[in-house]
Parts: C-alpha cells; sequence; structure tokens
C-alpha cells in the first residue's frame, strides 16, 4: 500500500496541511519547530495509532482546539488492485477516538494500523539495541502482526491471561495451583507457547536478512543474534511455571514466559549495545528494520512506509546514504526529515523525489 493523500488538522502547530506525497522518497526540511516531527508523528497515528513522542494523546491537540483529525488515502501496490482505502483517525481532549475506513466507523485500532505497516526511525531507535528487551520484543511483534494472521489474538489472549494470573498470585489466591492444574496457568502455557513458536519461527526467517544487511551496513563487525525465549531451554513452560510456583507467589508475579523474551545481539561475544557507538547502534537498528520491511515485501508482496525523523542526528553522510538507498531499493515508501535538504544531498539526483518545505505550521511542496 502506499499513502497517496495525506490531511491534518489542528494537530500541534500544523493547523490545516494536505500534501500528496512521492510513493518513494519524500524530503520534508525546515528550521527548528518547524513542525517537520509533528508531521511525522501524525502519520505515525495511521500506523500504532499512538504518538511516538508522548503517552498524552491531548499533547498533540493543538492548542485552543478541541480534537485533532488526521485523513489519509491510501492505494494498493500491486498490478491487478486499484483499491483504494481513506483511513482517518480523530481524537479529542475528552479522549474520544474515532477511526474511519472508507466511511465505516472501525471499533479496534488494530483494525487500522494493519493497513500501514509504518516502522520509525528516529535518534531513539537506538534504545532497540541500547534499551531494555521490550523494545526488542517490540521489534519482532511488529513483523508478526503484519505477517501472522493469529498473532494478534494469541498475544492480547497471553497477555489477558497473564495479567489474571498476576492478580491472582497478589491476592495469593487458592484459585492457582501449585501443580499448574489450574485453568488460568493453563490458558498462559496454551497462548505462551504459540506466542513462543511464532516468534521463533520469525526470528529464523529474519536471520538470512538480518545477516546481509549487517554485513553492508556495519562492515567491521561480526554479529551473533540469538532469541532468549523467556524460560529454560529445553523444558516446557508449563514445568518452568510449576517449578517456580512459589517464587511466583510470594513475588507477585510471574517470573519466566515469553513476556520475558529477548533478542540479544552480540559482537565478538560482547553485548553490541556495550562495543557500538551511537551512530553504529543506530546503524543496526537501521539494518533490523530494514530487514522486517524486506521479509514482509517478500513473503506479502507489501510496501512499508518509514518515517525518518532527524536522519542527520548521529549518522554520517556516508551512512545516511547507505541506509537510504537500500530502503529505497526495497521499494518502501520513505519520508524523511532534515533541518536542511543538505543533509540529504546525495539523493539530489534521485528521480521519484519530492520536496516539501515545513515553515511555521505550513507545508509547500517545492516545485521541481
Ligand atoms: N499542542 C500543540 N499546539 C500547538 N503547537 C504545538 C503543540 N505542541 C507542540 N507545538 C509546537 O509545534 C512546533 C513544531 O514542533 P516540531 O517538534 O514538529 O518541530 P520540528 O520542525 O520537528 O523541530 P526540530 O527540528 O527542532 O525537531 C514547536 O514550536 C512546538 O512548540
Amino acid at each position: 500500500m502506499k499513502l497517496d493523500h495525506v490531511q491534518i488538522k489542528q494537530f500541534r502547530n500544523l493547523t490545516d496541511v494536505s500534501l500528496h506525497p512521492s510513493t518513494s522518497l519524500n524530503v520534508i526540511y525546515g528550521a527548528n519547530g518547524s513542525g517537520k516531527s509533528s508531521l511525522v508523528e501524525a502519520i505515525h497515528y495511521l500506523g500504532f495509532g499512538r504518538s511516538f513522542r508522548t503517552h498524552r494523546h491531548d499533547h498533540a491537540i493543538q492548542h485552543g482546539e478541541e480534537a485533532f483529525v488526521v485523513f489519509c488515502q491510501i492505494t494498493s501496490d500491486q498490478p491487478d488492485d486499484e483499491s483504494v482505502i481513506k483511513l482517518g483517525y480523530q481524537r479529542d481532549r475528552k479522549g474520544n477516538v474515532q477511526i474511519r475506513r472508507n466511511g465505516e466507523t472501525l471499533q479496534r485500532v488494530s483494525e487500522l494500523v494493519r493497513h500501514l505497516p509504518v516502522q520509525l526511525f528516529t535518534p531513539q531507535s537506538a534504545d532497540i539495541v541500547s534499551g531494555g528487551p521490550g523494545g526488542r520484543r517490540r521489534f519482532l511483534d511488529w513483523a508478526l502482526f503484519h505477517v501472522e494472521q493469529s498473532f494478534h489474538s494469541v498475544s492480547a489472549c497471553y497477555q489477558k491471561t497473564l495479567k489474571h494470573r498476576n492478580a491472582l498470585l497478589k491476592q495469593n489466591s487458592s484459585e492457582l495451583k501449585a501443580d499448574g492444574s489450574d485453568y488460568w496457568t493453563q490458558q498462559m502455557v496454551r497462548y505462551g507457547e504459540q506466542l513462543n513458536d511464532l516468534r521463533e519461527a520469525l526470528v529464523s526467517a529474519l536471520q538470512p536478512y538480518i545477516n546481509d544487511n549487517l554485513k553492508q551496513f556495519l562492515t567491521d563487525f561480526c554479529f551473533e543474534i540469538s532469541y532468549h525465549r523467556g524460560w529454560e531451554k529445553g523444558r516446557s513452560l508449563a514445568a518452568v511455571l510449576q517449578q517456580n510456583f512459589e517464587r511466583d507467589q510470594r513475588l507477585g508475579f510471574t517470573h519466566s514466559g515469553p513476556h520475558k523474551a529477548d533478542l540479544r545481539i552480540k559482537t565478538e561475544g560482547v553485548l553490541a549495545a556495550e562495543r557500538l557507538s551511537r551512530g553504529q547502534a543506530r546503524m543496526l537498528v537501521a539494518a533490523l528494520l530494514l530487514s522486517e520491511s524486506e521479509y514482509l515485501h517478500r513473503v506479502q508482496g507489501r510496501q512499508s512506509l518509514f518515517l525518518l525523523d532527524d536522519i542527520g542526528a548521529e549518522l554520517d553522510a556516508a551512512m545516511r546514504e547507505k541506509f537510504l538507498t537500500k530502503l529505497l531499493a526495497s521499494s518502501a515508501q520513505v519520508f524523511v526529515t532534515a533541518i536542511e535538504q543538505q543533509q540529504v544531498a546525495f539523493m539530489d539526483d534521485y528521480k521519484d523525489k519530492k520536496v516539501f518545505h515545513v515553515e511555521h505550521g505550513q507545508v509547500k511542496e517545492e516545485l521541481k
């Protein structure tokens, strides 16, 4: 799917913005505070149903206004499919959300976000490497959400069961049995094993893409990537929950399971986070994200939309060029923000490109 029209209303300093992006490269440039990140953040709402800058949706509503609206039109990227989908997302200060698809109201954010596989790359993306395992699980789960139909319900059931089991552990409830024969433990085992199987299969499928991209992006390093499922190797989740029951009950939560999984990335036997510079860590993340969208394209023929906010931060021109060139070759649709156009000067001759200048919340396409 390609985004071919975006309209943003009353979103931060963007009062009423309408743009028809290129289906390949879009360069968004402008001074500090002009509204570049706000534009990217608004598109992020369509891909995730939330901001990447704040948990407070009301902070994104323009001062003095009651609600923001982000609307887009996407068209299929398959040659034999001419379908057009119109999506709208509105949020007001009271917390009401309205999500629409072709005029119909959608009940769930998941119904919105499955239309647009959006990947975000910002200076904070290095956290996928240097931060806790949650970011790496979200990285894996993004691909599973878009590729595996069953993932969303398996993951939701697992989270619900885990929450309930933890609540019962805290209450010391007799509903839970030490031998794991109770309903909640059995459900957790069932969904936990399913979730783990999906993740393990994904990691094996992604590995060749990741290895290939890492070889090109970080030539001086060799990496070892391993998936840790969140409980001891060679044992069933049921056996581990049974063994840990007393400790789980004492501490009031479940210690083992796919909610503890991690994707460990090492170089020369050391965690990559401890060895790489920040720019190198960002390139590692670039390789990971690119690999996912190449995989998505391979298995489903779907293209991803990349939001690269502040591409100049911590990446030198050679790194920027490597990443952007490879992204565009994978036929992703790309939005890249920069303070000056110079930061992407290496793309000057690229044909399928549109340039937008942002100034005081106004976005103007620069005509060639
Ligand atoms: N709710 C809001 N209502 C109105 N304006 C807002 C709101 N939230 C933030 N702003 C303002 O919007 C402007 C645009 O911010 P944005 O982060 O998009 O700028 P930017 O172009 O990405 O800047 P930089 O290059 O410094 O990252 C800023 O001046 C900011 O203060």
